[in-house]
């Protein structure tokens, strides 16, 4: 059966309407959607939280945060406010839900639907989610006359067993089909793009494989620290915050075998599988830092955050290696690393092919695919040409497909914009199934165990605004990654002062 989407006279709830993710992400995509064309006028969206508010502080407050990069679009912000609404209620009695499904009912009502359509959002901590998500099933599901569907956002549980827990308490109340978890990097349109990328290239699908390639890299760096969220942090570090999710989503497309059909649970199956063939990962074989003062004194180390415990020994980067055991990738070194508070603000993919150990060119750089996921997306292939020229010598250069060059005037949604629209339209596949959160905890709640039990290293200190840890570069290394350090790569604009080259360095032959 085809997904059903939802148009007109849609209802959207946000539960947590006055948090932080909702201010800053759903309302915002929200109004992307509208100013976009993609969220129809005839709406109705609701913010539901515990803050007192008016329905006008509340727009005040939202309002900030929407993008408006023409004249017009600034034009549409009152338009979209004015289909939102705010109601103050506890998430925990069930009055405020009545009230709410009385309101939808009216509107409903008013606009002649027989068959809601109605989308609730839960931008909320754990400690509040399953309650929300039983009163919502309980006092706002519109039962056999509609159709209901429910966002939830990360943590889903922190390990193995509270994911498991969790999942008990959802099930019997919504079901799979009605269910939406959100990682937002699904969003990202690099994500995205990685699908159509691998399958629909077929020089690519010809080396993507242990044959040609020998190392696989997956970073997201950001460039500052805690900054206020300390607290938070603290019980999560970087690999509940990140990789278990963000990063671990990336390599499954990455890697998974081709689905069947582009339809969601095809492409979720492939994922499932892909997981399940990773291998036990080796808590010897790992990197593990946290930021301490920057150097020059400036920047707070982690330990400084006052709502941190003294002395915590959380992670805030790692280095994880892993091996996929199947006939593609058996022998491929594949590294996920991510870390706060570090030199610059990136997330790449980086593949790196086998070098060309015979024949006349053996001294060459190792071809590399580099897909920048932020900032600025682009993907590029590092390759050897002849110097432009009369030199018969070879350099490093690129194909490059920055998209800020390639596609001028393209709407790129933001990730929250992109999924809230899939959300709309019924489409799961950018959404983590139940079976794939289960095998991604079971992969690595082993190693969060050992990490915070009492065997759990110290972890690495390393300056805010440096690389990362200072054994990083060796350790990379060890795990398959080679860095090409001869310096004659330069973007965008190679000279000829650039490129290594006896000839062009002692002048023109005679
Ligand atoms: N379309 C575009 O916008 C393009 C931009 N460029 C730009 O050109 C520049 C060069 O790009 P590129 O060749 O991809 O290289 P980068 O400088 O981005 O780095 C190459 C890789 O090597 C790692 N690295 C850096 N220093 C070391 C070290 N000492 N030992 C081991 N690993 C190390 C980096 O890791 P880490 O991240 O941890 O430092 C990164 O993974 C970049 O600024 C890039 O943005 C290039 C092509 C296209
Ligand atoms: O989920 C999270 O992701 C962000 C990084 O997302 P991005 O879209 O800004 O790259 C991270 O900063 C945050 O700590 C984490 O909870």
């Amino acid at each position: 059966m085809s997904p059903v989407e939802f148009k007109e006279n849609t209802i959207i709830v946000v539960f947590g309407a006055s948090g932080d993710l909702a201010k800053k992400k759903t309302f915002p995509a929200l109004f992307g959607l509208f100013r976009e064309g993609y969220l129809s006028p005839s709406v109705k969206v609701y913010g539901y939280a515990r803050s007192k508010m008016t329905d006008e502080e509340f727009r005040d407050r939202i309002k900030p945060y929407f993008e408006t990069p023409t004249e017009k679009s600034l034009e549409l912000v009152d338009k979209f406010l004015a289909l939102c609404s705010y109601e103050q209620a506890a998430y925990d009695e069930p009055e405020g839900y009545q009230v709410l499904t009385k309101s939808i009912e009216a509107f409903e009502a008013e606009r002649g639907v027989t068959e809601p359509h109605r989308l609730f959002y839960l931008a909320l901590p754990p400690a509040v989610f399953t309650t929300v998500a039983e009163k919502v099933k309980q006092y706002c599901h519109p039962g056999s006359r509609g159709l209901a569907r429910l966002v939830v956002e990360k943590p889903f549980g922190r390990d193995l067993k509270t994911a498991k827990e969790l999942q008990a308490k959802l099930a019997p109340l919504w079901s799979e089909n009605e269910l939406y978890r959100i990682d937002h990097y699904l969003g990202k349109e690099m994500v995205k793009n990685l699908i159509p990328l691998r399958f629909a290239n077929s020089f690519l699908h010809a080396c993507w494989n242990n044959h040609y390639i020998t190392s696989v890299q997956i970073s997201l760096k950001e460039p500052f620290g805690t900054e206020g969220r300390g607290g938070y942090f603290d019980n999560i570090g970087i690999i509940r915050d990140v990789i278990q999710n963000h990063l671990l989503q990336v390599l499954t497309l990455l890697t998974m075998e081709r689905p069947i059909s582009g339809d969601a649970e095809a492409i979720r199956d492939e994922k499932v599988h892909l997981l399940k063939a990773i291998k036990p990962l080796d808590k010897k074989n790992i990197l593990v830092g946290q930021y301490s003062r920057s150097e020059d004194g400036k920047k707070p180390g982690y330990l400084d955050d006052e709502t941190v415990k003294p002395g915590s020994k959380c992670i805030t980067y790692a280095a994880i290696p892993l091996e996929i055991c199947n006939e593609r990738w058996e022998g491929v070194p594949i590294i996920l690393r991510a870390g706060k508070a570090l030199n610059e603000g990136k997330v790449e993919i980086r593949i790196q092919f086998k070098e060309t150990k015979n024949g006349i060119y053996q001294n060459v750089s190792r071809n590399e695919l580099v897909i920048r996921v932020q900032p600025n997306e682009a993907m590029y292939m590092k390759m050897n040409i002849k110097i432009p020229g009369v030199s018969t010598d070879v350099t490093v250069t690129d194909l490059d497909l920055t998209y800020s060059s390639r596609y001028k005037k393209f709407y790129i949604p933001q990730a929250y914009e992109s999924l809230i629209r899939d959300v709309l339209n019924g489409d799961h596949s950018r959404f983590v199934r139940d079976d794939e959160l289960e095998v991604s905890w079971a992969l690595f709640t082993p190693l969060l165990n050992y990490l915070e039990g009492p065997q759990g290293p110290d972890p690495i200190l390393y300056p805010y605004g440096a690389r990362g840890p200072e054994p990083l570069s060796g350790f990379l290394e060890k795990n398959g990654y080679v860095y090409d350090a001869r310096g004659d790569y330069q973007w965008p604009v190679t000279t000829p002062d650039t490129v290594i080259d006896e000839e062009l360095d002692n002048g023109p032959k005679k």
